[in-house]
């Protein structure tokens, strides 16, 4: 049994406001005092998911050439391939053995803001795979559904209107993250040598895994627990830009990836909210005295990248 509480998630759609204050209540509880849940009865069909599954081995099965042709190097807006070893999510730990590919919240050339050139809204880059982009993006529009659905959670649970997080998400920052893990082949260097000890930076996460074992999450006691895959559930943990809005009553949880003994895939769905929205503990816990300034969350997310990647550091 996994040790991380276990959050039927439809009764945040129920007609019963009861019903829907009492999931909120049990989801409330587990982003206060350990940050990670795993999510059931969501709603997202599993089609759905192993498409995006199946679209992740395609993608990392292109030729070195073609993955670096959507080089994430090439945008300013965090999309596209990031090879291995050139990311660090722990930078004191070292480079993670991953391969990764970042999708954001799609738009045309021809949009407003990506002609303004403004941070986090850019294109997508698409590998020359038939179907892919339309299964990588259905995926994409369930998890933000998921997302969205979880806020109206979190509202209800911080005593706030169900809809304070709506108008905050109805064009957000998003990425869908495709991760592969290769192999440690017996030898293992560093225990977080597949994605270094890191709490992630937006709201919340959306994250599914196949069955290999490797993601580990650093409990109260300070001890690194497995989060192991649970069929039809997703494991959500809360990100570092809900822990600063709400000052603190939510917890982003430390958590890493040990190199897996094979091959190991996951999906990783990363919400944030809409760029400009300003994120201030004021609005959420009015009566509390505020650990931290307002920021916008695009200013916020933009420092947090700028720490994890080399290329972003000169830009
Ligand atoms: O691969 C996993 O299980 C987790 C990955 C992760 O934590 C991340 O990319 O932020
Ligand atoms: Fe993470």
């Amino acid at each position: 049994m996994p040790s991380l509480p276990l959050i039927s998630i439809a009764g945040l759609n129920s007609d019963d406001f009861a019903v829907r204050r009492q999931t909120a209540a049990e989801l409330g509880r587990a982003c206060r005092e350990v940050g990670f849940f795993y999510a059931t009865d969501h709603g997202i069909p599993e089609s759905v998911l192993q498409a995006a599954f199946a679209g992740a081995r395609d993608l990392f099965g292109l030729s070195p050439a073609k993955k670096e042709a959507l080089s994430i190097k090439r945008s300013p807006h965090n999309r596209g391939y990031v090879a291995m070893a050139d990311e660090k999510l722990n930078p004191e730990s070292g480079s993670d053995m991953k391969e990764a590919f970042n999708i954001g919240t799609d738009f045309p050339e021809d949009h407003p803001d990506v002609v303004a050139g403004k941070p986090f809204r850019g294109v997508n880059f698409w590998p020359p795979i038939p179907g892919w982009r339309s299964q990588a993006l259905n995926y994409f529009d369930h998890c933000l559904e998921l997302g969205r659905t979880n806020h109206r959670g979190f509202s209800l649970d911080l005593g706030l209107n169900e809809d304070f997080f709506s108008s905050h998400l109805s064009l957000p920052i998003a990425t869908l993250r495709m991760l592969r893990y290769p192999p440690s082949a017996g030898k293992i260097e560093r225990e977080d040598g597949a994605a270094g000890a890191h709490t992630d930076y937006g709201n919340v996460t959306i994250l599914a895994t196949d069955e290999v074992a490797g993601l580990e999450v650093l409990n109260r006691q300070g001890e690194w627990i497995q989060a192991p895959y649970v069929p039809g559930a997703f494991i959500c943990n809360i990100g570092d830009c809900l822990m600063r809005w709400s000052n603190d009553t939510y917890v982003s949880t430390p958590h890493r990836v040990r190199p897996p003994e094979r091959e190991r895939y996951a999906i990783a769905f990363f919400l944030e909210v809409n760029p400009d929205s300003i994120v201030d503990p004021r609005d959420t816990v009015p009566d509390q005295k505020p650990k931290y300034e307002a920021v916008t969350c695009s200013d916020y997310l933009a420092s947090r990248l700028n720490a994890t990647y080399e290329h972003r550091k000169t830009s």
